[in-house]
């Protein structure tokens, strides 16, 4: 039990890059997706709730074979440390020796959860999505922070949209996005206002009553003379990841094809899936490997609940990266 290895935030943080996240998460997805033959081993998240709080403790394990990743995250989430200036989300993540059990390293969760779930995001839109240049935001948090920092990364954004319930967190991420990114930005106070031209939407805040109610798909200006038709928008939603809440209308949900990051978390953990009784098309897995094709003559959502084979992936990346370090270091 000496030594093992504690990586920090800003470890973890040099450690990944999001292109290599992308790929790697893509193959662990399309694995998860294959069933049992894929090796990857995950239960649904045990959860334990901190009534008096309003907090939660969830225990993620998983296995993912391919990647000689085994691992445990455990995470909290208190909605009303926001109002105690500190972060909502806490986490830790510890990575074994597929072999033999042993613990390799224990690292921070935090920068894993936020750039995993970004990275998840950023392939479900790479596979369902047409146009990527203007992004709308919903939530100004870690999550939407990272979503569009993924993003303007990885597609050719010209503008991001954002809205928060609260202005002030919109007009803070707008700043950044001018400042860091060097992208156009505007702020909106009316959520439909900030959707309503977008591309590609995310959903990433701590609501538990549906702040999108719908939006229209996009006319398409002209494909060609004979055909007009409409461009495929997708939204991406990884909030409410609790039964009783909702980010999106039920009426939103019932009008989407719903793809999922994995069915049993979304039928069991989703509100937005549970409390609409929407019909879930596909895993985000099927789609990457082929088995289910993008449907597209409706609106498209990707609900993610967050998986532990991402974190477990993602911690494999941090300790080879950390191990590589540590050889070029030696004299
Ligand atoms: N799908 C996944 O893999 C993951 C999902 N999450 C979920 O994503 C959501 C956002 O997480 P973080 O950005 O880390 O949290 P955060 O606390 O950093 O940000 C929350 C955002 O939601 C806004 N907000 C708070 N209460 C609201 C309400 N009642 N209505 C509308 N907006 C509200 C806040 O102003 C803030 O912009 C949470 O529901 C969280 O549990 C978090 C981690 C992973
Ligand atoms: O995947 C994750 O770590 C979480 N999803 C919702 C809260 C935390």
């Amino acid at each position: 039990m000496n030594n093992i290895p504690y990586y920090g935030p800003a470890e973890v943080k040099a450690s990944l890059k999001y292109e290599e996240l992308v790929s790697a998460l893509e193959l662990a997805l399309a694995d998860f997706s294959k069933g049992p033959e894929g090796g990857v081993s995950q239960p649904l998240r045990a959860t334990a709730e901190v009534t008096k709080f309003n907090g939660f403790l969830a225990a993620m394990p998983a296995y993912v074979s391919s990647r000689q990743a085994l691992a445990c995250k455990l995470v909290t989430f208190y909605p009303n440390n926001t109002a105690k200036d500190l972060d909502t989300h806490m986490a830790h993540i510890l990575l074994f020796d597929e072999t033999s059990g042993e613990i390799k390293a224990i690292m921070d969760g935090e920068v894993i959860t936020a750039m995993r779930t970004a990275a998840v995001s950023a392939i479900a839109t790479k596979y369902l999505a047409e146009k990527y240049e203007i992004l709308a935001v919903l939530g100004s948090g870690v999550q939407a922070t990272a979503h569009t920092e993924a993003f303007c990364k990885m597609f050719p954004i010209k503008k991001v949209n954002i809205w928060n319930h609260r202005t002030e967190g919109a007009e803070k991420l707008a700043r950044y996005v001018k400042e860091s990114l060097g992208i156009e930005v505007q702020v909106f106070t009316d959520v439909q206002s900030c959707v309503e031209e977008a591309d590609i939407i995310n959903a990433a805040t701590f609501a538990t009553e549906p702040i999108l109610k719908e939006y229209s798909m996009k006319p398409w200006v002209h494909i060609n003379y004979r055909r007009s038709s409409y461009h495929l928008r997708i939204l991406t939603a990884v909030g409410a990841p609790r039964p009783q809440w909702q980010e999106l209308s039920a009426e939103l949900m019932n009008n989407s094809t719903v793809y999922v990051d994995s069915f049993l978390s979304a039928t069991k953990e989703s509100g937005d899936v549970i409390k609409s009784g929407a019909k879930i098309y596909a895993e985000i897995g099927e789609v990457i490997l082929g088995t289910k094709k993008a449907e597209i003559n409706k609106k498209t959502i990707f609900k993610s609940l967050g998986l532990a084979l991402e974190d477990a992936v993602s911690a494999r990346l941090v300790f080879d990266v950390m191990e590589q370090n540590k050889k070029t270091a030696k004299p």
